[in-house]
């Protein structure tokens, strides 16, 4: 074994370590929150890499957001794995599906749709229908069950008793405006996001030269987050994989959150019925969070299907975690942005700091609390970092410097160049201009963790490096996420906000099967906190009394 390898092994404990030396063949991991998965399979790939047994062009891992493949990719090429891909489902069936369509169906692939609801609401109109926003996005959430769940329009007809109604759509209506719909993109040369799946998967299996192709392409697979792959993906996989094996699954039941969406932690749970010569693994040992936020997580999750047991493996933290219940909504918002004013004149920096809801509509009262304390917020999932038109022109302005050579120290000339995108040593006020700010900042406090003497020609490469990766610059900010898009992340200090009945579980959450995906919803957000665990609700809303969150007694947190 070389030294490398070897360090590669020592960042690892006994389970993780095993899991990193089982490279050939099925391998599944079940892991629980905060137990290291991530620090698993990156290690394993790049342990493969450095003991031969990969070669790194032709390892695949696959992730279900960008930002989760960005955050894998550059953790890969920290541990040096550099030349393995890291790419959502979609982007690398969107690469295959764009070099193979002039090869087999000639000319370029039809274009993608950028989104449905602008589509599907020509199509109502067609009908003579009216429909609100709301309608509209939910028959576009219809339509994307449909493709994932891999349902032709007649079977998914024949289903429809057991899909929810919809306000103002008969189910021949709904299957009429989904005929429509299909028609619509045939005739523009569209498709949509399922599309690529759909047409990729079609490609593969009548065109045995693409399968080949990508086979060649493609030797060792691993799908983090695997409780919440769809059908449809689980079938572009097995194409992908064709009769061979190495395929190394990673995910945790307790954390599957798009259900609704036709995600299935099934396939996790019975991969060893899948390939009986799977070896499974299991992680439990908890390193992110203090015991008292374990317990708390255990507590919520006790007893359910695939539930595993944490165990933590930190010491002390004896700050358990608290509720608190307010009258209002607002009480609610300026308590919590008044508690991390102060906890920040402690000296806590902002970006330690996360506040959690259930869905976007929230973050608004926040955002605005938290403004009127001086506290800078970034929204998360709102705009890519890579995507601000200030970090765009930034990155371009410090590739043009470094190209045009610039001696001067680093940290000069970088701040020269983020002035002229508006970028000054005093943060403005207000919450857009101050979010703007920050991104710009986070760019100025890169170049100064640099090592001494990193010239502007390294920097530029550097920032090049993780614009690709899409990774992303730390910002002094406190993140707003909802729930969902804060899977995969942790803070030391996490407050879950609007636990009220009604709003999390939401309202339309009604039968036990939405319920459980609620709690693991809960499950998820409790376990982004490292070291403070922050629970709050208000009693009444638009004139509704509420009840708190029967997810926060069944964690065991009191008041
Ligand atoms: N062997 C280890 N020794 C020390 N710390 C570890 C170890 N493994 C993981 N950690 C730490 O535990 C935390 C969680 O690790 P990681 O981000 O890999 O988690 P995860 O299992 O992917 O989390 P989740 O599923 O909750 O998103 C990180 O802070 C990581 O540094």
């Amino acid at each position: 074994m070389t030294a490398d390898a070897a360090e590669i092994l020592q960042a690892l404990d006994p389970d993780q370590r095993e899991i990193a030396q089982a490279l050939r063949g099925p391998v599944s991991v079940l892991a629980g929150a905060g137990t290291g998965k991530t620090r698993a399979i990156t290690h394993r790939i790049a342990y493969g890499v450095r003991m031969g047994v990969y070669d790194p062009q032709r390892v695949l891992a696959v992730t279900f957001t960008r930002k989760a493949a960005g955050e894998l990719q550059g953790r890969l090429r920290e541990l040096g794995a550099d030349g393995v891909r890291a790419r959502t489902f979609h982007g690398a069936a969107l690469a295959q599906l764009s070099h193979f369509w002039p090869q087999f169906v000639g000319g370029d692939a039809p274009q993608l749709l950028p989104g449905k609801v602008a589509a599907i609401s020509q199509t109502v109109e067609s009908l003579g229908m009216r429909l609100s926003g709301e309608t509209l996005r939910d028959i576009a959430a219809e339509i994307e069950w449909r493709k994932v769940s891999m349902l032709s329009l007649d079977t998914y007809a024949q289903q429809l008793d057991q899909r929810p109604a919809l306000a103002g759509v008969t189910p021949e209506k709904l299957i009429d405006i989904q005929e429509r719909y299909t028609k619509l993109l045939e005739e523009r040369r569209q498709i949509d996001f399922e599309d690529v799946l759909v047409l990729l998967s079609g490609m593969l299996e009548v065109e045995p030269r693409a399968a080949l192709q990508v086979r060649e392409q493609y030797r060792f697979f691993t799908v983090d987050e695997f409780q919440d792959v769809s059908p449809l993906q689980r079938h572009v996989l097995k194409l992908w994989l064709g009769a061979r094996d190495d395929l190394c699954v990673v995910g945790d039941a307790s954390q599957t959150i798009y259900s609704f969406a036709g995600a299935s932690s099934s396939f996790l749970l019975r991969f060893g019925a899948e390939y009986p010569n799977a070896r499974e693994f299991r992680l439990e040992r908890n390193y992110r969070s203090t015991p008292p936020i374990v317990v708390s997580a255990n507590r919520l999750m006790r007893e359910k299907p695939g539930a595993l047991q944490l165990s933590p493996m930190r010491e002390g933290g004896d700050v358990v975690p608290q509720f608190e219940w307010f009258q209002t909504e607002q009480d609610e918002a300026r308590a919590v942005a008044q508690a991390i004013a102060q906890a920040r004149t402690r000296g806590v920096p902002a970006s330690d700091i996360a506040v959690l809801y259930r869905t976007n509509a929230q973050s608004a009262r926040i955002e605005e609390a938290l403004t009127s304390q001086g506290v800078p917020t970034r929204v998360h999932g709102a705009q890519r970092f890579y995507d601000r038109a200030d970090v765009r022109r930034a990155i371009l302005l410090i590739r043009g410097q470094a190209k045009a050579g610039d001696d001067r120290p680093l940290f000069q000339v970088v701040s020269d160049m983020l002035r002229v995108v508006g970028w000054s040593a005093k943060p403005p006020e207000g919450a857009a201009e101050r979010e703007r700010w920050e991104a710009l900042n986070s760019i100025l406090s890169l170049a100064d963790e640099m090592p001494p003497g990193t010239t502007i020609v390294q920097f530029s490469e550097e920032l090049l490096a993780r614009q690709r990766a899409q990774h992303e610059p730390k910002m002094e900010a406190v993140t707003l996420s909802a729930v969902h898009a804060s899977k995969g992340l942790e803070w030391p200090h996490v407050h879950v906000v609007g636990l009220s009945e009604g709003i999390f579980p939401i309202s339309h959450a009604q039968s036990e099967h939405d319920i459980e995906e609620e709690r693991r919803l809960a499950y998820v957000a409790f376990t982004r906190a490292r070291d403070t665990l922050l629970l709050s609700g208000f009693a009444s809303a638009a004139r509704v009394a509420r009840q708190p969150s029967r997810f926060v007694g069944e964690a065991g947190v009191r008041p």
